[in-house]
């Protein structure tokens, strides 16, 4: 209990898993918690003192590792140091790895995933400075944020820093876009708003996040003697935190980590720009809702990429497409000339079966947690490469050749793993037979002898039955007695002099011989000897096989791109995908363009046919710049819309398009505002949160973002919402210019058209039909007639009568705004006087009234004026 003591006082928050023999024990209340958590039976250790205790097998641990590191818990794993034969005192323990959420290399998420530790450090800008600009001690400084986010089990290591008012934000967001399970502050640090939505945060020691400590320590991590290559000099925020994320992994595993060996810097630009929202809104990764079928997104939907490592670069080219046309256009030769000849494409893509994932392979074997099988199959794998290479070599595309020049094949280390492992290891080293015949002369020295002696056992056991008369007498091994011969009870009288006693039982007597015992030493010392010197030529074959980790990730990462450009090709030849043209211009030109997600799903569950729709955008020239899109609910507003942004990122990835043709200027961002978010649960207003993501638009979007608004306005009262609505498109409009769409319910905002020459109304289609309304899901010019509105509530079960009094109130309604409409057509002043109600001027009237000096008569006159007036308005 002082060596439990101990261990637990260096890792207060985390559960200690104490070994002892064949068991992990947790004690006090880590037993009482983790006996909850994983429905283990709790006893208590010391019956006096009652210390609660439960405990795990040591060979099925991981499954109740993995449950608890899903469940946000932070581990510490006690070992035996020493081996409890070769000592008669109590064994020493250490704590040789603590574990948590963003640490753990089996991912609860898959591997498709990757599983990001975060971490997040703010500085003060310039602080003096601007203080004494702005002559306010009160004006908050301006912050730098850098964060780093770093996926252990696979090596993928980046950092980014953002500065400007929005920092905190853009960073927050960075690493919630990532899904980091787990994230690291400094101890004093607030944490920002936004990083709440991620369970694990730990605190780091404030002096961890300084330059000097921090920025040694990556460099000595990358091997480099200054981090200007990774293009971080005076980044010091971005360096500070990708050093508190080293420091930590270092400090848990113990461990140098050597397969972390590059660091990404990510500038602001190297991507197209999306957020938090707008990858939640477009279901880019996630359905909207948890617990809908995942097939929804646009990740399940283009995904077709045969291994691990494609299949999240696939998930990364998702959240991050790219600016660079250069780079995309190689993309599209690559994909163009796989999509176009289905044998290579098909070749390519069965080279790829059978390839295990290479980096969290590597990954496991730098954080020594591989057993002899891992390595195995991380051999089994890297022999695959050569033929990789060669199927990728049958492509023509500068991009293909440039991948296979990436691709380094291994033969080297391939054929050191076939050579030194059994083609069948035991699950650990600790089992011994991992290592072949003929590596180790000694070895094979050894273990004959482990075999000659087992078969002399079985010898004596022959002669002494004959010897002694006894036909029952067994010659067994166990590990506290070592071997021994058996005679039961009944036959005690025949055992010859020369057996010692060793062991009595209920019904037999053990005894050894000295010939017995010397055959045990043998053996016994022969299987110790052999364990040690598998584990010494693992140990080497590991270290070999390290020395490799940088070549065997590039060649991963080429792997993993070819997958990907392979997936791209298959879809765009069984899709009907379209090659996109990239142009200078500002354009979003589409041709029958489809959304992806829904026309494959129609396609699946064979629920009629998706209806292609063109859109027509352009940020310069005369537009148009932004399309309005009115028409009934359930008419395709939303869904047109979404297509733009789909097609538009999918072109960003280098990827074909659904759609006949589209040319596209590249975009820098994709906002939008589209229904309602989460949000409201974690204490925003519906409204709120629109206005929010609404203002973010306003201030950040540039001339070539593309801005998808979906009914904005309508979380409050009908005119406020409206006038709102209003003042977006004109200011989008004036001062934007960004390719916009805008999809609403208020009619009123058609005559916006008429005002601004780069607005177009367009409309959804629908027929009506006796039985009622018929949606087409076309998209056709001009402003839609009526909402519909109340047909499609019909169509949803509402109660007869609910819909026909709302026929009615809607047509009473409908009678008053015809009347009271007027639109202010001159831009300046800008006041909107087209909801002013014809009431409001007698109101304003009798507000003016100076009744003292009215009498009786003149009263009763204006009384009968404003009624007239009243009634001939209702008319
Ligand atoms: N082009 C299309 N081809 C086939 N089906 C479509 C098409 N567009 C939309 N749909 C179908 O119509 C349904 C409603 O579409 P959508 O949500 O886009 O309508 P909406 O006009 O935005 O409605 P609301 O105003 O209620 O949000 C979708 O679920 C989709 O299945």
């Amino acid at each position: 209990m002082r060596q439990w003591t101990a261990a637990k006082r260096e890792n207060p928050d985390a559960l200690l898993f104490f070994r002892m023999g064949d068991f992990y024990e947790l004690f006090y209340d880590d037993a009482v918690v983790a006996s909850r958590e994983l429905q283990l039976t709790l006893t208590a250790r010391d019956r006096e003192r009652q210390v609660p205790m439960c405990g795990v097998p040591y060979h099925s641990v991981e499954s109740y590792l993995t449950r608890l590191l899903r469940r946000g818990f932070r581990i510490a794993i006690c070992e035996q140091m020493e081996d409890p034969k070769l000592t008669k005192k109590i064994v020493r323990r250490e704590v040789i790895k603590v574990l948590s959420p963003g640490t753990a290399l089996d991912s609860a998420l898959g591997q498709e995933q990757n599983n990001f530790l975060g971490a997040y450090f703010e500085t003060a800008r310039d602080g003096k400075e601007s203080a004494a600009k702005n002559g306010r001690a009160a004006s908050p400084a301006p912050v730098v944020c850098g964060i780093a986010l770093l996926d252990v089990s696979t090596g993928e290591f980046r950092t980014a820093e953002f500065t400007g008012p929005n920092a905190k934000a853009q960073a927050v967001d960075a690493i919630l876009m990532a899904g980091a399970s787990e994230v690291l502050l400094p101890t004093s640090a607030e944490p920002p708003v936004g990083l709440e939505r991620i369970a694990t945060k730990t605190r780091v020691d404030d002096w961890v996040w300084t330059h000097d400590f921090a920025v040694p320590l990556v460099e000595r991590q990358l091997k480099v003697r200054s981090l200007e290559g990774f293009g971080l000099v005076g980044h010091d925020a971005a360096a500070i935190a990708a050093g508190a994320v080293l420091h930590y992994v270092r400090a848990t595993q113990k461990n140098e980590a050597l397969h972390i060996d590059s660091l990404r810097f990510q500038e602001h630009l190297t991507a197209l720009e999306l957020d938090q929202v707008t990858v939640r809104n477009l279901e880019l990764i996630e359905p909207l809702f948890q617990g809908q079928d995942d097939r929804a997104t646009l990740f399940r939907t283009l995904d077709a990429c045969c291994t691990p490592m494609g299949k999240r670069m696939l998930r990364a080219t998702i959240l991050r497409p790219l600016v660079d046309a250069m780079a995309i256009e190689a993309r599209y030769e690559a994909v163009g000339e796989a999509a176009g000849d289905l044998l290579r494409r098909e070749e390519l893509r069965r080279a790829f079966e059978g390839l295990m994932d290479l980096e969290r392979l590597l990954a496991r074997l730098s954080l020594d947690s591989a057993g002899p099988r891992d390595v195995r199959a991380l051999g089994a794998s890297l022999a695959r490469l050569p033929g990789v290479r060669a199927a990728i070599e049958t492509m023509e595309a500068p991009l293909w050749s440039e991948i296979a020049k990436r691709l380094d094949t291994l033969e080297g280390v391939t054929a050191r793993i076939a050579t030194t492992l059994v083609a069948e290891p035991p699950l650990t080293m600790a089992d011994g037979g991992a290592i072949a015949a003929g590596i180790d002369s000694e070895l094979d020295d050894l273990r004959s002898i482990s075999t000659t002696g087992k078969q002399s056992i079985a010898a004596i056991e022959d002669r002494e039955r004959q010897r002694t008369g006894i036909g029952s007498l067994k010659v067994r091994y166990n590990s506290v007695f070592g071997y021994y011969i058996e005679i039961t009870k009944s036959n005690l009288a025949l055992a010859p002099a020369d057996y010692e006693r060793k062991q009595t039982l209920v019904n037999a007597e053990r005894f050894t011989t000295p010939e017995l015992k010397e055959y045990e030493t043998k053996i016994l010392t022969a299987h110790d000897r052999s364990i040690e010197i598998e584990k010494r030529i693992f140990a080497d074959l590991r270290r070999f096989v390290l020395d490799a980790a940088t070549r065997i990730r590039r060649s991963s990462a080429a792997v993993a791109e070819a997958d990907l450009l392979a997936c791209f090709a298959h879809l765009a030849a069984g899709r009907r995908y379209a090659r996109p043209k990239l142009s200078d211009e500002p354009v979003l030109e589409a041709v029958a363009a489809r959304h992806p997600v829904i026309e494959q799903w129609m396609e699946e569950t064979r629920e009629g046919r998706f209806i292609a729709n063109d859109i027509f955008l352009s940020a310069g020239g005369d537009g148009p710049s932004l399309l309005l899109i009115t028409g009934p609910n359930m008419g395709g507003k939303s869904t047109y819309l979404r297509t733009a942004a789909m097609l538009v990122l999918m072109a960003q990835m280098g990827s074909f398009v659904p759609a006949d043709s589209l040319r596209l200027g590249l975009a820098d961002r994709i906002y939008t505002r589209i229904g309602a978010s989460d949000n409201v649960a974690r204490g925003r207003s519906t409204f709120m949160v629109e206005m929010t993501e609404t203002a973010t638009i306003l201030n950040t979007a540039s001339r070539r973002s593309l801005i998808l608004l979906d009914e904005m306005g309508r979380g409050t009262a009908t005119f406020d919402g409206l006038s709102l609505a209003w003042a977006t498109v004109e200011y989008l409009h004036a001062e934007t210019g960004a390719r916009t769409l805008f999809a609403t319910h208020y009619h009123e905002l058609t005559m916006l058209a008429e005002k601004l020459t780069k607005v177009r109304n367009l409309r959804v289609g629908v027929k009506e039909a006796a039985s009622g309304i018929v949606f087409l899901h076309t998209i056709e010019p001009g402003p839609a007639s009526k909402s519909y509105g109340i047909e499609v509530a019909k169509l949803a079960g509402l109660p007869p009568a609910v819909i026909e009094r709302a026929r009615r109130i809607l047509k009473q309604h409908e009678k008053q705004e015809r009347q009271s409409v007027q639109v202010e057509t001159d831009p300046e002043p800008m006041q909107l006087t087209i909801f002013t109600p014809l009431s409001q001027r007698i109101v304003d009237r009798i507000e003016t009234l100076e009744v003292n000096s009215l009498t009786p008569l003149q009263a009763l006159n204006l009384l009968e004026e404003l009624q007239q007036e009243l009634k001939d308005s209702r008319e």
